[in-house]
This record gives C-alpha cells, structure tokens and sequence, in this order.
C-alpha cells in the first residue's frame, strides 16, 4: 500500500480520501508486500524505551572507568570509586571553604539541571560532603560542582548558560570576554609579607603593586562567597609544566564554561589515571571575574582586581572575565617558584627542527611568537611560556593562545585550521547565519584571540620538551621603522636587548592602548616577572654562553618608514629571515654594523630583498631617518638608566660589557 506523498495514510487514497491515486500529478510508489501482508515503515528493532525520557538515558553512556583499580599508585590509591569521589570532593569544598565561617560549602557533583543528580539529603549521603556545623543560610545550599567537564560538555553549558556563545561555521566555540577585552595590569595586586618582601621585586618599574594579607582576604571572601551563592562552579584540576620533575598542580575554580573551557585547552590536561591521583592542588585561582571588587576596600583603584598571594598558593580574580588572566596569572607563579630551582622562565615560543636545533622567541604581545613558532617544518615545542632548566627547555601550558586579527589561511594555515571543535574564539564578530568568522573585523577589539589545545597543531611536540636551546632570537615589533630586519647579537647584545624589552606595544592585549606607542618592558614580560629582572638575565647569559647559545634581534615591524608612513615587514621576510637562521645559513653570512645601535646586519638573506636589510635604505628622508634612529636610541638610553647600577651575574665585567652593548651616540 503505497502512500502518494500527499500526507494521506497509505491505503486510503484512492477510497475515503475521494483523490484518485495518480490524479496529483505525482508518481505512484509501489511497495513490496511483506510475508504477512503489513506493510512497515521501516525495517529496524524497535527502541528498548517506554518513554522520550527513557529513550534519551540510552543516549548517554556512563563513563568506563578510567583505571582498574589494583595496581593504582599514588594519593588515593587502594580506594573506592566511591571513596575516591568523596575525598575529590572533600578536596573541593576544602577550596571553597569561607574562611571565617570555617567550614566548605556543601558540594555535589554534576550538573543541576539534570534531576537524578540533584542530592537529597536523607538519601545521598556518600556524593556530597557534609560540612561542620555553621548557621547561615549558604550553610543550607549545595553548589553544584561541574569537574574537568569534555570540550563536548562545556560547549554545551556555554550555549545554554552564556550570553555571546556560539558554534561557528569551522566548529569553535565563539564567546564574549565581557567589558575587558585585555589584560589590566594595573589592577595586579601580591601579598607583600615577610618573605616576598626581600625576595620579590618592588617599587619603581616593577610590576609588583603591593597590597596586605588582610585586604587579599578580604577579597578572597568576597570571590568565594560569590561562587558559593552560584548554584554550580566549575573546576579545573590540570597540570604546569612539561617537565615532569618541576611539574605543578593547579586547581582553578570558575563561574563560567567559557573560563573552563579556556583553561582545559591552556593548561596540561591530566590522563584520567593522573586526575585520579591529583589530590591537594599546589595553587589554585578563585575566578570570580562577573563580580566586582569592592573599592572601599584597601589598595583597590578600579572595579577590578586579580590578587596573587604567593604564601597561600592562591589567586582572586574580580572584576574582569578576560581569561588571559588566569593565564598569565600563573605564569606569574612559575616566574616565583622556578627560579628558585635554577630554572629560567621565559615569555617566549619555541620550536625544534629535524635534527634537534631548538630555537627560542622571546617577545612582548603582539611581536610574533605565536606567529613564527608556529612553522609547518619545525616542530613546536610551545607559543609563550617555557621554562630552561639543566635538562633544556619544556612548555609550561598545554596550549596556544594565537592572535586572531586579520588571520588568513594562506599567511597561517596552522592556526587558521586549528580553529575547530574545542577553540576557543574570544571576542570575534561573525556572520548571523553562516557562523563565519569574520577575523578583519575589530568591533568587539583589536584583540580577538584564539585558545586552542597545542595538539591541534600538526607538527606538535609531545611531550613538549626539547634540548638546550641553539638560536635565542628577540622580536621587537619596531613601530619607528629604524631597526633592521634582522641583526646578529653578541652576549652583551642578547643581554642588554633582553633587559630592555623593546617593542612598540600593539594595540589591544593591554586595555586602553589604541595605537602602537614605543615601550620597553624588561625580559619582554615585566608584567609577569616576579623577581628583579637582572636575576632572570644572569641566568639568561649563564645558559646561553654554556650552551652555545646564538641571539639574533629581529625586527617584525615597521620597513620603509614609522608606523603611518611605512608598513608592516612581511610576515614572508620575517619567515625567510627564520628560515636562514634556523638552518645555520645566516650564521656564516657577510655582516657590516650600523651607526648608533651597533648592530650587525647580513648583506644578503635568501629569499629578502638585499636593499631592506639595511632600514636607511627604505627611508626616501635620509635626514628623518636619522632623526628617529636618534630617537629611538635616546629612548633605550633613558630606560636602561635604572638597571645601570646593577650587577649580573658574578662579576663586574659582564656587567660593564652590557650597559656598552646599547645603542652609543
Ligand atoms: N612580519 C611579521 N612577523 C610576525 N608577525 C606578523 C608580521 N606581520 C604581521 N604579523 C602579525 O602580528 C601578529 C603577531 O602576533 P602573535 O600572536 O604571534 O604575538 P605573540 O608574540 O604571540 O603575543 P602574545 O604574547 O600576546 O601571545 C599576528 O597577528 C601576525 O599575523
Ligand atoms: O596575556 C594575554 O592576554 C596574551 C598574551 O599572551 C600576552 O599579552 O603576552
Ligand atoms: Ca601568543
Ligand atoms: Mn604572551
């Protein structure tokens, strides 16, 4: 009995319809009669459900366990499932416990939304953790505790819960970071107490705004109570470090998928066998970032505040919900607690080539790290943070953090297709109805980014670690157009452009920079070093002499003029000039020096024209050219004048040696 497609049930056109089969103008469909002489609409088993909410338990399949059981090692071995999950959670209100109160919130696992999950408390005493007596009405809720959620689950909670979360056409996850759309490193407040006291860097230059134990409880209260009046927070338990040796365990605890999403892809995700032994963790970051700081409060100048307490192993954020803090916010931690193993971190990317040859690149926002360590020929090792220890150098993150203004497939093809399901993409603009991302435009801010696992990179190096490194190249995004392309750096060089940290900042990582100005920021990231910068350039020098270590200064900025005359070096010269110091090519080229800064230039690079190698050449105003070589020079002059007094490293000499290194008019 054929249906004719006009909606009819089958068998009664023709008869009690009164439209004659065929009349329509359609084709008549003849089915095969079955055995018995019913017809079916389809051949398959039946589901194995009485109801749609039954059919869609079937949907969801639990988790196999991720370990067998004997054979565990480590905190939380030889326990119960059950056990395990109790003491996880245990951990969690531990994390979340208000400190003047005394005790941690009533936690549960899982999302709130779904009903079997949600605690009762006569019957489900072993999924949440009972705290001691407290009489307040927080005392009587539970928080819904969402824990290391998939990619897949985040992406859900986003969509549902977060206002600005879309998938878009490539299958990223599209969000909006709220009012800040940068970094506010103004409003970076650390504990000063007796031991950071003489051990950090304070005062004039540093990045290091002091505020007291008290005022950051204060916080701390207010960021936990916060999260503890939200019916589920998410937490994050991942890994530092590649360095298995020197690895640390943070804990981070948010109020949005977006922000734990974020950070599944920044941090090292744990193995589930590693996230079974995690325990207590080493720091952890409360994110309270939709809720503000208050400003009668001690120290606080804005509405914003992200507050490192180094003795408590512990982070606030309130005020701002750019995820680039808790990023840097822990670089931050491991420019602390490394340097106290003899090991240097660095604001730096790095790949390795074929043969081992590992290469740093150390630079301020926006001066290509991400850019040009990622090399379809070399493997990458990591875009921003590493550390240097004895061993050679590892990747302190799990992932890639890459500038998405003006993206193309062509100039980037590795981040571009890493942009899929699982990326993160921060305050871009896109088509309504075709989700394509429309990476020119810079409505939201100049800053869009994209935060992705470095495995979706196909050249990754996994585990992320290398061998000592033999290129240190320096970026400087040089907006005055005066510094060559690429020069040749002596130690004293390498040391004294390392501490000076040029670049012309461009516009949007930090809030409030519109246009790119000249700034100098030492060790390019005075903004996240912890200590006085001349003891991360001691070591700096120690390794690199004891490795045979080359620093080469590469400018990837201005050509032919400053910013508003001339334009951008090509990102194609740029990857020539890599090219030819990767492969040891430039090494061995001819080199005459400039006038004022001192540097040696190569005559000739393959694949560049000869004449830019040269800046004077590219200036049509000889005379201008001079001029703002001058300025420029004057620039460093002053900056460097702060760090004049200061020994490096043991002796005088090096000293001596660097502060010649500058520029000598
Ligand atoms: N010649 C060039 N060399 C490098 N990058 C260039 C060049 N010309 C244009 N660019 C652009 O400059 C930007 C460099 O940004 P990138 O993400 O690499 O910065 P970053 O150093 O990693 O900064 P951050 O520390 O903020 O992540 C990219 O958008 C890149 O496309
Ligand atoms: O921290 C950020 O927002 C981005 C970044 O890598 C930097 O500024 O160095
Ligand atoms: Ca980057
Ligand atoms: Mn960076």
């Amino acid at each position: 009995m054929a249906s004719t497609g006009n909606g009819n049930v089958s068998g009664v056109t023709g008869k009690g319809s009164g439209v004659p089969a065929g009349r329509n103008g359609l084709p008549k469909i003849s089915t095969q009669k079955r055995q018995s002489g019913i017809c079916h609409d389809d051949s398959s088993a039946p589901v194995k459900a009485q109801t749609i909410d039954e059919l869609h338990s079937l949907q969801r399949k639990k988790s196999a366990p991720t370990t067998p059981l004997d054979g565990v090692q480590g905190a939380f071995a030889n326990l119960s499932e059950d056990e395990r999950q109790k003491q996880q959670l245990q951990s969690i209100s531990a994390s979340l416990a208000s400190l003047t109160r005394e005790t941690g919130p009533k936690v549960v696992r899982g999302d709130p939304a779904r009903r079997p999950e949600t605690p009762r408390v006569a019957h489900a005493p072993d999924h949440y953790f009972t705290p001691a007596y407290s009489a307040s009405d927080s005392s009587l809720k539970f928080t819904h505790v969402l824990y290391n959620l998939s990619p897949a689950e985040l992406y859900e909670q986003a969509i549902k819960y977060e206002q600005g979360s879309f998938i878009t056409s490539s299958g990223a996850l599209a969000t909006l970071s709220g009012a800040k759309t940068g970094r506010t490193p103004k409003d970076k407040r650390v504990v000063r107490d007796d031991a950071t006291e003489d051990e950090l860097w304070w005062g004039k230059g540093s990045p290091n705004i002091e505020m007291d134990e008290h005022t950051f409880m204060v916080n701390r209260e207010r960021a936990v109570d916060y999260l503890n009046s939200l019916e589920k927070v998410f937490v994050n338990d991942q890994f530092l470090n590649w360095d298995p040796e020197n690895r640390i365990k943070v804990r981070i605890v948010s109020a949005r998928a977006y922000h734990s999403l974020f950070m599944h892809n920044m941090c090292i995700r744990p193995s589930p066998e590693e996230l079974e032994n995690f325990g207590t963790p080493d720091f952890t970051i409360y994110n309270a970032g939709q809720f503000p700081c208050n400003r009668y409060t001690h120290y606080m100048t804005s509405s914003t505040s992200i507050d490192l307490n180094l003795g408590r192993r512990e982070m606030v954020i309130l005020g701002t919900q750019y995820a680039g803090e808790m990023k840097k916010g822990l670089f931050g931690v491991m420019h602390y607690l490394m340097p106290k193993r003899q090991i240097l971190s660095l604001h730096s990317g790095c790949n390795m080539g074929k043969d081992g040859d590992v290469a740093l690149f150390f630079g301020l926002s926006g001066t290509g790290k991400t850019t040009l360590s990622t090399d379809h020929n070399r493997y990458l090792i990591g875009d921003d943070e590493h550390c240097w220890s004895d061993k050679g150098v590892s990747n302190i993150e799990g992932g890639c953090y890459a500038k998405c203004i003006d993206l193309s497939k062509d100039k980037e093809p590795d981040i571009w297709n890493a942009i899929k399901f699982g990326t993160v993409l921060e305050n871009v603009v896109f088509d309504e109805h075709t989700r394509e991302v429309d990476y020119l435009d810079k409505s939201v801010t100049e800053n869009t980014r994209a935060a992705y696992p470095i495995e979706y990179i196909p050249n990754a190096k996994i585990p992320c670690v290398g061998p000592h490194p033999k290129n240190v190249i320096l970026l400087a995004c040089d907006a005055f157009g005066v510094l060559p392309p690429v020069s040749k750096l002596s130690l004293a060089q390498t040391m004294y452009h390392f501490i000076s940290g040029y670049t012309a900042l461009v516009a949007g990582t930090e809030e409030g920079v519109k246009e790119p100005r000249a700034t100098f920021s030492a060790c390019f990231g005075a903004a996240f070093i912890m200590l006085h910068p001349t003891k991360y350039a001691a070591m700096l020098a120690t390794k690199m002499e004891k490795h045979g270590a080359t620093g080469w200064l590469v400018n990837t900025g201005w050509s032919g003029g400053s910013y508003g005359a001339g334009s951008r070096m090509k990102l194609a010269y740029t990857r020539k000039i890599i090219d030819a110091i990767h492969s040891g090519k430039l090494l061995s080229a001819n080199y005459k020096k400039t006038e004022v800064f001192g540097l040696e230039i190569p005559t000739e690079v393959e694949g560049v024209p000869s004449e830019i190698l040269d800046p004077v050449n590219t200036w049509s105003n000889k005379k201008a050219y001079k001029e703002t070589l001058l300025t420029l020079g004057g620039l460093f002059k002053d900056n460097f004048e702060v760090f004049v007094n200061h020994k490096i490293g043991k002796d005088d000499k090096l000293t001596q040696e660097i502060v010649a290194a500058g520029p000598n008019f």
